[in-house]
């Protein structure tokens, strides 16, 4: 990764397992990532890749029968899977918060907008008066740019739109001026423009605050427009890791390629595959050695061998593969 300044967050060997009727299982399988201050890092795989289980392990958040089974999670230094359930409540919300998908299932339809900003705001400052938290949460509505925040706070979330509803999900998560947001596909559920005024917004947020981003989706377009550093995952690993540039300008694992829906040629133009077959095996079927070499159009038999380590391949860019980069193959 690019940048010798201490990072604000650091994943280092992260693995997350659950328990199954066939044993245990690892959705999560040695994670090392680290996010800068005030960066973007675009967390980018297919669905079933461990993205989700990986940002509820920063938060502590992975439900029964799931449990982080070891590595470390730094928050300026700081393990957070050390900290007690109250000294980790603490940390939710005032230094990590998140976003999710779909917000109507994070919003209670029972409450006025208002009421649950506020009660998100109380939980930080119980001493805060009423009048106080309805100014704040105004303010929090203003900033994500709800036009009409008086009226908004009064209202019930059905009665806003969904680009609304995750604007309203914005200010509660940044309500505590949080270092570090992890958005996990914040965009998804929304149609092309609300997705791209979402995204203008976290980017306008970014500046304003400098808080750091982890961004996960499966939209390769949301993080070329957004992350300034991209790690790739398959079944539960990271397989490349890079500037967002050199992830999409010079592809070295075959899986990102697949992604990216191009293969390299000779004449270094690149020629469209439909779609990389098969799928992301479960965590409870994964083939020996390389876990994607199924599927890959390069695989040799090194690759059933041994899982290979993530290795830098030029300065600053990492891919677990033997044959990376994949570039040259084409040769
Ligand atoms: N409660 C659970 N019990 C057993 N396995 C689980 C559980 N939750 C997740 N998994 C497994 O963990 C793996 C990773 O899931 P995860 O939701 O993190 O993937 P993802 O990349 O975020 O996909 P999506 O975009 O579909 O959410 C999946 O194979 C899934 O089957």
């Amino acid at each position: 990764m690019t940048g010798t300044a201490e990072p604000l967050l650091r994943i280092e060997g992260l693995r997350t397992v659950f328990r199954t009727h066939g044993g245990e299982i690892a959705a999560v399988d040695g994670v090392d990532l680290s996010v800068p201050r005030g960066r973007t890092l675009g967390i980018v795989g297919e669905s079933g890749c461990g993205k989700s289980v990986l940002s509820l392990s920063v938060m502590r958040l992975v439900a029964h029968p799931g449990r982080v089974a070891a590595g470390r999670v730094l928050l300026e230094g700081r393990d957070l899977l050390q900290l007690s359930a109250a000294e980790m409540r603490d940390v939710r919300g005032s230094q990590v918060a998140m976003i999710f998908q779909e917000p109507m299932t994070s919003l209670n339809p029972v409450h006025t907008v208002g009421f649950q900003i506020t009660e998100a705001m109380r939980a930080h400052d119980p001493r805060a008066s009423r009048a106080e938290l309805r100014d704040r949460a105004i303010e929090a509505l203003k900033r994500v740019r709800i036009p009409a925040p008086e009226r908004r706070f009064e209202e019930y979330p059905h009665l806003l739109s969904g680009g609304m509803r995750q604007r309203v999900m914005i200010a509660m998560a940044l309500a505590c001026r949080p270092k570090l947001l992890i958005a996990d596909e914040p965009t998804t559920a929304l149609d092309v423009t609300v997705q791209a005024q979402i995204l203008d917004l976290l980017r306008d947020l970014q500046q304003e605050t400098g808080m750091s981003i982890i961004l996960i989706t499966h939209d390769l377009g949301v993080v070329a427009e957004m992350a300034d550093e991209v790690a790739v995952m398959y079944a539960g690993r990271v397989v490349e890791r890079a500037a967002a540039g050199a992830v999409f300008d010079d592809p070295m694992h075959p899986y990102t390629l697949g992604l990216l829906g191009s293969v390299p040629r000779l004449d270094e133009e690149r020629e469209t595959l439909l779609a990389i077959e098969g799928s992301v095996p479960p965590p409870f079927a994964l083939p020996r050695g390389c876990r994607f070499h199924p599927r890959c159009p390069f695989a040799v038999e090194d690759c059933k061998a041994e899982p290979p380590p993530l290795r830098a391949i030029a300065p600053g860019h990492e891919a677990a593969c033997l044959r990376a980069p994949v570039e040259r193959l084409a040769a």
